[in-house]
C-alpha cells in the first residue's frame, strides 16, 4: 500500500531541485534539525535534509517496490539543476523501510526542502519544492515553476547549534526480558539441530523515555564521535550508527559489506589482537558469516555484470567489538536502481537466517515483538537511482511520544550458547545506550 502526501496527489505538480556549491558547511550535525532529524553521515561527511517537501509512506509485502515505482515516477517528472554533481546532490530522499512484510510500521522516503552537503573536501546546498505546473496552455517559456521555487527560499541555512549534553535515557528491557531472549536461543538451536533451518538471527529490545525538551543533536553527535566508521543515521525517528553497508549504487558500480560473527573486545593490545585471530578461526562464525555471504551474492548476481567478493573475511574492528566482514564489489548488469537492489537483497542472512522463508517464521514466532525499522534498509536515494543503504543496525526508534525503543540480536547457528549470544546483545547495544547517556 503507498500512501504519497496530498500535495502531490493532484498530478499536476513537479519537483523543482536546485543544487549549488558553497563554501564551507562543516560541521553538518549542529546544523540538523533536533527534533526530527534527517542525517546520514560517515567521517564527517554526508547530507543533512530540513523540511519536508514530500513523504511517501508504503507498507506491505511490497512496500520497497511501491516506493520505488513512486520515486521513479517523480525524479522522471523532475526539473533538475543539479551545480555539483557528487552522489548526494540534485534530488534526493532520504528513507527507512520496516524489516518484516507484516509489520505494523510504515516505510517512508522522505523529500526535504532543504538539504546540505559534504564530500571529498566540497559542499552543497540543495533546495527542493513541489511546484504547481501551470496549465499547458497558458504555459509561456515553461520556466515559471523554477523560479518560484528559487523566489520562495523559506528555509534559511541554519548556524551551527551550541553543543549539549546527551539526553539521559534510562532503558530497561521491552517485549523480551533477558531470560526469554536465551530461552528463544535454546529453542532455536534445538530446531537448528533438527534439521529445519542453518541460521536465524534473534534480538530483543530495550525501552525508555525521552523527554520532549530533549532533542536528538548531542546523541547523534556522539555517536558519530564514538563511531567515526559506521554510518551515522536519522530518518524519521530511527536514529543509529550501522557498521553494515546493504547496498551502495554509484554510477553503476555495486558495492556491499556483509557482517556476520562477532567476538568482543580484548582489554590489551595483545588480547584484543588474540581475539580478533580468534575471530578469523572460529569454525561457528565463519560458517554463520558465510551464510550471510551467500545470501547477499545470491541476491545480488542476477542483478550484476560482475561481481567480486574479498577473498576471506577480514576483521572489522569497532570500538565495541570485532565483526567478521566481507566486501562485495561489481558492476551493475540491468540498470537497477538503489531502491531496486533493496528490495532484492532485503533481507539478508545477516539479519534474517538461512533458508531466508523458514527463518524469517521462526524468528516471528520466537523473537516476540515487531521488529519495526530496526534490521530493516536505512539510507538514501537520488534522481538517477544512486544511493547508500545501510541495514539499521545499532539504532533506536524515538516515537512521537518520546518512547525509545533500541534493538540488538545475533546471528543463532548450531553451537550459539544461550548467555554468550545474550552477552553479545549487551556490546551492540552498546552505542546506542551510551549516546543516551548510559
Ligand atoms: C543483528 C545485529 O547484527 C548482525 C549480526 C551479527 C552477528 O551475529 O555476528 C553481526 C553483524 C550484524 O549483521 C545487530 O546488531 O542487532
Amino acid at each position: 500500500m503507498t500512501n504519497t502526501d496530498a500535495a502531490h496527489q493532484g498530478a499536476r505538480s513537479r519537483l523543482v531541485v536546485h543544487t549549488e556549491p558553497v563554501d564551507e558547511l562543516a560541521p553538518l550535525i549542529p546544523r540538523a534539525d533536533p527534533r526530527h532529524p534527517l542525517l546520514w553521515m560517515r567521517r564527517g561527511e554526508g547530507i543533512v535534509g530540513l523540511g519536508e517537501t514530500l513523504r511517501i509512506e508504503t507498507t506491505g509485502v511490497d512496500r520497497v517496490a511501491d516506493a520505488a515505482a513512486v520515486w521513479t515516477e517523480l525524479a522522471a517528472d523532475a526539473d533538475v539543476d543539479d551545480r555539483v554533481g557528487l552522489p548526494g546532490t540534485g534530488l534526493v530522499a532520504f528513507g527507512a523501510f520496516a524489516f518484516a512484510d507484516e509489520s505494523e510500521s510504515t516505510s517512508v522516503l522522505i523529500v526535504p526542502e532543504l538539504v546540505l552537503g559534504r564530500r571529498d573536501g566540497r559542499a552543497w546546498v540543495t533546495r527542493i519544492a513541489l511546484v504547481e505546473q501551470p496549465d499547458a496552455d497558458a504555459a509561456g517559456d515553461g520556466d515559471d515553476g523554477r523560479a518560484d521555487a528559487a523566489a520562495s527560499e523559506s528555509l534559511e541555512i541554519p548556524e551551527p547549534a551550541p553543543r549539549r549534553r546527551v539526553p539521559r535515557v534510562t532503558f530497561a528491557p521491552g517485549a523480551v526480558p533477558p531470560e526469554r531472549y536465551e530461552a528463544a536461543v535454546s529453542e532455536a538451536v534445538r530446531r537448528i539441530d533438527g534439521g529445519e533451518l542453518a541460521k536465524v538471527v534473534l534480538a530483543r529490545e530495550l525501552v525508555g523515555e525521552l523527554h520532549e525538551e530533549d532533542g536528538l543533536r548531542a546523541t547523534i553527535h556522539r555517536l558519530a564521535e564514538d563511531y567515526p566508521d559506521t554510518w551515522v543515521f536519522a530518518v524519521d525517528g530511527l536514529i543509529g550508527a550501522s557498521p553494515e553497508t546493504l547496498v551502495r549504487v554509484d554510477h553503476g558500480t555495486v558495492s556491499s559489506r556483509v557482517l556476520a560473527g562477532t567476538t568482543a573486545r580484548g582489554a590489551g593490545e595483545a588480547s584484543d589482537r588474540q581475539r580478533a585471530v580468534a575471530l578469523t578461526e572460529s569454525a561457528k562464525d565463519r560458517a554463520e558469516h558465510a551464510l550471510a555471504v551467500a545470501s547477499a551474492v545470491k541476491r545480488l548476481e542476477p542483478h550484476t555484470a560482475r561481481l567480486d567478493a574479498s577473498p576471506e573475511p577480514f576483521t572489522l574492528q569497532l570500538p565495541n567489538l570485532w565483526h567478521l566482514a566481507t566486501d562485495l564489489k561489481g558492476t551493475l548488469g540491468d540498470g537497477s536502481s538503489a531502491l531496486d537492489l533493496v528490495r532484492a537483497v532485503h533481507p539478508t542472512a545477516a539479519v534474517a537466517g538461512t533458508p531466508r522463508r523458514v527463518a524469517l517464521s521462526v524468528l516471528a514466532e520466537l523473537e516476540g515483538f515487531d521488529r519495526g525499522r530496526y534490521a530493516g534498509p536505512v539510507g538514501w536515494v537520488d534522481g538517477d537511482g544512486d544511493g547508500e543503504w545501510a541495514i539499521a543496525l545499532r539504532c533506536a526508534q524515538i516515537d512521537a511520544d518520546g518512547t525509545v525503543h533500541a534493538y540488538a540480536g545475533c546471528g543463532i547457528v548450531h553451537d550459539s550458547v544461550p548467555a554468550d549470544e545474550l552477552a553479545e546483545t549487551d556490546m551492540k547495544f552498546r552505542p546506542i545506550v551510551e549516546a543516551f547517556g548510559g
